[in-house]
């Protein structure tokens, strides 16, 4: 039997002022499942990760997470209930090290307020010694010992690009979105990145959306892949599907070629 989505989408619509962004998209991404968003530029592919995240409120359609409405939400409290995201271009402190944004990444799962940290002190130290076991535990995952005390922005663009995965593991999330991971990698960074997105699902579990424009990543790494054109979802399935499809030939990969 099919488990359940974690996370659903149904005919969800979002305009700006007469351009529509997204029109009518549903879709459903399973646990554990790698779920891709494909299309040409300005197909409304980040709209969808900004209604998701709650930066962009839709004027129709709902938007469900692990049994949670999310609409109306702020984005801190979808953060909170597990949901984190990683950006086209990287968004990290770049003034401060790869530790220090791992832990600030971190910080936005701890538990404790400010205040309840001063009343609780003894608690929030070992929350905060759990969160640096934690922290050590994704160093060693994404395979970035010998940067842990670099400076982030006078790090390779690839590093940086990995850092700020690893910045949304350490919100021990329950789903990941992923905008265009590989965006502006070369060919060992792509790999490098596309071997860890596999990790974070084999070993991690956990679920992910994939927006990205390399489509050999895409066919190789998605379970279903969703198309959209203009904001219109144009076809949903599996990667081999997809790939024949003709109305996808025709829209879009037809156009790539
Ligand atoms: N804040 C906004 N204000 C006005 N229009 C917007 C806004 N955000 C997105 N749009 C418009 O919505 C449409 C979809 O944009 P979106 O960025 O979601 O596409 P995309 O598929 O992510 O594109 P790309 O592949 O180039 O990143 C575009 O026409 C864009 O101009």
């Amino acid at each position: 039997m099919e488990s359940a989505p974690i996370l659903e989408l149904a005919d969800v619509r979002l305009s700006f002022a007469g351009v529509t962004a997204i029109d009518g998209v549903s879709f459903g991404v399973r646990p554990n499942e790698l779920f891709a968003v494909i299309g040409p530029n300005g197909a409304g592919k980040t709209s969808i990760f900004n209604v998701i995240s709650g930066v962009y409120r839709p004027q129709e359609g709902r938007v469900t997470f692990d049994g949670t409405d999310l609409l109306g939400r702020r984005p801190h409290e979808i953060a909170s209930l597990g949901v984190a995201r990683t950006f086209q271009n990287v968004e990290l402190f770049a003034n401060l090290t790869v530790l220090d944004n791992l832990m600030l990444g971190r910080h936005q799962q701890l538990r404790y307020g400010a205040l309840a940290g001063m009343a609780w002190l003894g608690r929030a130290r070992k929350a905060e010694l759990a969160a640096r076991l934690a922290v050590e535990d994704i160093i060693d995952f994404l395979e970035l010992e010998q940067w842990r005390r670099h400076t982030v922005g006078l790090l390779p663009y690839g590093v940086q690009k990995r850092v700020e995965l690893g910045r949304a593991l350490a919100q021990e999330p329950k789903l990941l979105l992923l905008d265009e991971p590989v965006a502006g990698m070369n060919l060992e960074e792509t790999e490098d990145m596309a071997r860890y997105i596999l990790d974070i699902r084999e070993e991690l579990g956990i679920p992910m959306i994939l927006v990205e424009h390399d489509m050999g990543l895409v066919m190789d790494l998605a379970d279903r892949v969703l198309v959209v054109d203009f904001g219109v979802p144009i076809a949903l399935g599996a990667p081999t599907d997809i790939r024949t499809d003709p109305e996808v030939i025709r829209a879009y990969l037809g156009e790539a070629s």
